[in-house]
């Protein structure tokens, strides 16, 4: 079976001025997989996200999203691309002045000519989608918990129905709980929806319980790549710091050791 490529990265090396963050880095993301993508602070997890969607080039080496190379394609064919995409950033990200309605209403009027009552149901619908009331709707941010903030911001990341999410560090600022409940409900969501994800994590329980591969980023480059059991009995010292520390064993237990 051919394996279909949602992202495809080949050889590609980053640099900023001398600061090399990437060297000849090779991975793909396949259809319908959750990768987390795991790498100590400044590894250059964002960088390698932001180069996925275009928004940042790489300074050798080249990336296809969707079967397209980004490199070859224009200003609208991207945009074209991009509005395939969903992006949940780090902390909800809200526009603070919009209701979390406006908020979620914000990429079908900007991308879609949609009816406005159409408009009405599918933000409803979204909000369902992701546990809140429409009672929710008619909010500010600033009147959200942090984890209703975080599902706001999913369900505009889901607003225009993305074949790819990318999920930027989704439980960090929550409580376990509510970081469990959020797990939960993407897990959920994946089931329903198929989408593809690439989520830039540190916390153990969501790569054990949601992601169905890991990439490890350390030393300039992907020193890992499998499911989370093959990833977590890598020899790399960074795999092993982290996989066999105390939590690590506790959330991944026989798998680390
Ligand atoms: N536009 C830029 N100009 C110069 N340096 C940059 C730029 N963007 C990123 N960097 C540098 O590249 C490195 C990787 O940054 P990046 O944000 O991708 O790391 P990260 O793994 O996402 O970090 P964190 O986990 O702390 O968010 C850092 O040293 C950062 O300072």
């Amino acid at each position: 079976m051919i394996l279909d490529h949602v992202v495809e990265m080949e050889h590609v090396s980053t640099r900023f001025g001398r600061h090399v963050v990437h060297e000849d880095i090779t991975l793909t993301v396949a259809r319908g997989e959750i990768l987390g993508l795991v790498g100590g602070s400044g590894s250059g997890k964002t960088t390698l996200v932001r180069e996925m969607i275009g928004l940042d080039q790489p300074s050798a080496g080249h990336v296809s999203l969707f079967g397209e190379r980004l490199d070859r394609i224009g200003g609208e064919a991207l945009a074209a691309l991009r509005n395939r995409c969903g992006v949940l950033f780090q902390g909800g990200a809200l526009f603070s002045a919009f209701t979390v309605f406006e908020n979620v209403a914000f990429p079908l009027q900007e991308y879609r000519a949609i009816e406005p009552t159409l408009i009405r149901d599918l933000v409803y619908m979204k909000l369902t989608q992701v546990g809140l009331g429409p009672e929710v709707a008619a909010r500010l941010p600033a009147e959200l918990s942090g984890g209703m903030t975080k599902r706001a911001a999913l369900a505009r990341a889901l607003a225009l129905e993305p074949e790819l999410l990318f999920l930027d560090e989704p439980t960090s600022g929550l409580d376990p709980v509510a970081a469990q409940a959020f797990v939960h409900h993407l897990q959920n969501l994946h089931k329903e929806l198929k989408f593809t994800a690439v989520v830039i994590t540190h916390d153990l329980d969501l790569m054990h319980d949601l992601c169905t591969a890991l990439a490890i980023l350390a030393d300039h480059r992907i020193v890992a790549r499998g499911t989370p059991a093959e990833v977590a009995t890598n020899p790399h010292p960074f795999v092993q710091a982290m996989f066999s520390g105390e939590r690590g064993q506790r959330v991944f237990g026989a798998m680390a050791s």
